[in-house]
């Protein structure tokens, strides 16, 4: 597991993560994406779902019709780490809003 970032290299990492933001009172990062749609929503869920599977590094989400939260964290460090970044990139790509 790689270590948890800096506080340079978070604000780093959040100024090219547009859309993402830190949560409030925890290190973790978080973003809403609203789709058209249930089928859109649950569509993109499944992407990331493969896609974390083969990072083996796995979002906190819930889904709501079409609205779907995701919060980022890196649990085994107690915090943020690269992986993160990396996943949160992943996951804009998918959703087509990078
Ligand atoms: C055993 C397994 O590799 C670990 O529990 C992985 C799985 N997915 C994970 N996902 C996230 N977000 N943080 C972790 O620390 C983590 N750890």
């Amino acid at each position: 597991m790689p270590a948890r970032l800096s506080e340079d290299e978070r604000r780093e990492a959040l100024a090219h993560l547009a859309g993402w933001a830190l949560v409030e009172g925890r290190e973790a990062i978080q973003r809403r994406f609203v789709f058209k749609d249930f089928n859109e929503a649950f569509g993109f869920m499944a992407r990331v779902a493969l896609a974390a599977e083969r990072m083996n590094h796995h979002p906190e989400w819930s889904n709501v019709y079409k609205t779907v939260d995701i919060t980022l964290a890196t649990h085994d460090a107690g915090g943020l780490t690269e992986l993160d970044v990396k996943l949160a990139h992943k996951i804009d790509q998918l959703a087509g809003r990078p």
